[in-house]
């Protein structure tokens, strides 16, 4: 959230090892979204309501400026229960201090509600209704049903279950840390929660703890029935859309009321084992914080790094119109390729040479993997073309972030893949390949691919941020200044980069 020009961050957080266990609400603040200053921990175990555990849930800006945190407390009998902590000191910008109600839990299970008692978590951020009403949703399941379950409050302290969820689905199973929030139908401005009619569409995104997903639909909110419809075609369920097809999971958004924006944020786990994590001392990582708002077409979110990520932009390298030949690769010279941001465009000559799209290829994860970043086809290839990140000098080390362009009756299909499997020479990584197909027409639109290297991670936005994947990485000979990058096509035909610009990032203050 942001309060009084400070972003402030509260996380999940094990004061007491490097992986999950003991969970306090950490809680930093920022000024600019990218360097971040510690503060004590804002929630810890002190109530019978939370005594085993300060789980996710999310803040609240009340009329008057005044925070609100609604949170998942484990209380003496395991059980989920939710619970509020206010600021102490409103006059404190960092609001270092948090209280918690006496009142606590304000929302639990019973044997009347019928609620899951381990599977009812991660209270949202609450909106306002016309009518004057607090409206919160809070994840669960039953069986295999994933649900949010929603509560209504006129003071934000009495909660009372509404009589239906907002919605449920059949066969997702639990629905952790739901986000829910309006996006407008066209523009890039973001819009506060309480925003609802018929400018405006809804976004209803949840963490499934089954596949450690965040999938999200876009629909309708019926703010006098209390309801929200995804659109047709919006699919609901492990195939629906992703904000993210490689590592990242319990994310959320916040309305910037400072840049008038939507920002989304979310948790990047490891690829290591829990014992390198443990030998490491830490895990898991925060991405880079992305703007979001609603494609022209309504069907989908596009994001985008925020804008103050470019304060670490430092020796700016360019290149434009070079061709590269089949086989071929360029390498990227003059900047710490270890650190950098890479944008680049490619222009596809001969789209007539796209292999077909066989009906069974449908996944898109597997088929970037089958068809990885040095195959050819026999009958012709548009692609993969893109590129080699974490390189090391000998390439016996490389991520590789690519593109395939498919053909299919009447349209052709792009196909956006980050391989790590040649990533390190350490064998106790997971290393699956990710992939999305992008909707997008490549007879009218340049091939784009955004790339953030930091060390182990590497967040790539294809097609101005119609598909994100984010990977974890952990190279062995590919590190410090024995790092190279490179653009790289394996495609049978030419494509010509129009435009790259590469700049090395300076290091952002961070805890
Ligand atoms: O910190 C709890 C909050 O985090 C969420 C969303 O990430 O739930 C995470 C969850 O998994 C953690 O515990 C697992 C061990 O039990 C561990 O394997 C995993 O790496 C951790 O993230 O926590 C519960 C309880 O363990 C589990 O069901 C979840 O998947 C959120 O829902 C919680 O509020």
């Amino acid at each position: 959230m942001i309060y009084k020009g400070i972003y402030h961050f509260f996380y999940q957080y094990n004061p007491k090892g490097a992986v999950w266990g003991n969970i306090v609400w950490a809680h930093s603040t920022s000024t600019d979204l990218i360097n971040w200053e510690p503060h004590d921990h804002a929630i810890f175990p002190s109530q019978p309501s939370d005594i085993n555990g300060c789980w996710s849930g999310s803040a609240t800006i009340l009329p008057g400026e005044k925070p609100a945190i609604l949170y998942t407390g484990i209380n003496p009998k395991n059980q989920q229960v939710q619970n509020l902590a206010v600021p102490k000191n409103l006059s404190d910008p960092y609001l270092r201090e948090w209280v918690k109600s006496p009142k606590n839990p304000l929302m639990a299970p019973t044997p009347q509600n019928h609620i899951n008692v381990s599977s009812f978590r991660d209270p949202t951020t609450a909106w306002l209704g016309r009518d004057g009403e607090w409206r919160v949703i809070i994840g669960s399941k039953i069986d295999a049903r994933g649900l949010a379950i929603m509560y209504r409050s006129k003071d934000f302290v009495r909660w009372n279950q509404v009589d239906h969820p907002l919605r449920y689905k059949d066969d997702m199973g639990m629905w952790e840390c739901p986000d829910f929030f309006p996006v407008a139908k066209t523009g890039r401005t973001g819009v506060e929660m309480k925003v609802s009619g018929s400018h405006v569409k809804h976004i209803l995104k949840v963490s499934l703890d089954d596949t450690k997903h965040d999938v999200y639909t876009v629909g309708t909110y019926n703010w006098k029935k209390d309801i929200y419809i995804p659109n047709k075609g919006s699919i609901e369920g492990y195939n629906g859309l992703r904000y993210d097809y490689g590592k990242y999971y319990a994310s959320k958004t916040f309305f910037d009321s400072q840049k008038k924006r939507r920002v989304l944020w979310g948790w990047v786990n490891e690829s290591s084992s829990v014992d390198d994590d443990i030998k490491k001392g830490w895990s898991g990582v925060q991405a880079i914080p992305r703007a979001i708002w609603l494609d022209a077409s309504g069907k989908q979110l596009i994001q985008w790094p925020i804008v103050e990520i470019q304060k670490l932009r430092n020796n700016k390298v360019k290149l434009t119109n070079e061709v590269l030949k089949k086989g071929s690769t360029i390498e990227v010279k003059g900047v710490t390729a270890a650190q950098a941001d890479v944008e680049i465009s490619f222009k596809v000559e001969n789209l007539k040479k796209a292999e077909i799209l066989k009906p069974e290829w449908k996944d898109p994860q597997l088929l970037c993997s089958q068809k990885g970043t040095s195959s050819t086809t026999e009958g012709g290839s548009v692609g993969p073309f893109g590129l080699l990140v974490l390189a090391s000098n000998d390439l016996k080390e490389y991520t590789s972030v690519f593109f395939t362009v498919f053909k299919k009756p009447h349209k052709y299909v792009v196909l956006m893949c980050s391989d790590q499997s040649r990533s390190s020479l350490h064998s106790n990584n997971d290393k699956t390949t990710y992939g999305a197909f992008l909707d997008v027409d490549p007879t009218r639109e340049n091939i784009s691919l955004r790339s953030l290297i930091d060390h182990s991670i590497v967040e790539s936005f294809g097609i101005k941020g119609k598909g994100c994947i984010t990977a974890r990485v952990y190279p062995t000979l590919a590190i410090g200044d024995n790092v190279s990058l490179y653009a790289f096509n394996n495609g049978t035909d030419s494509v010509t980069i129009t435009k790259l610009t590469a700049w090395s990032m300076k290091k952002a203050h961070i805890n």
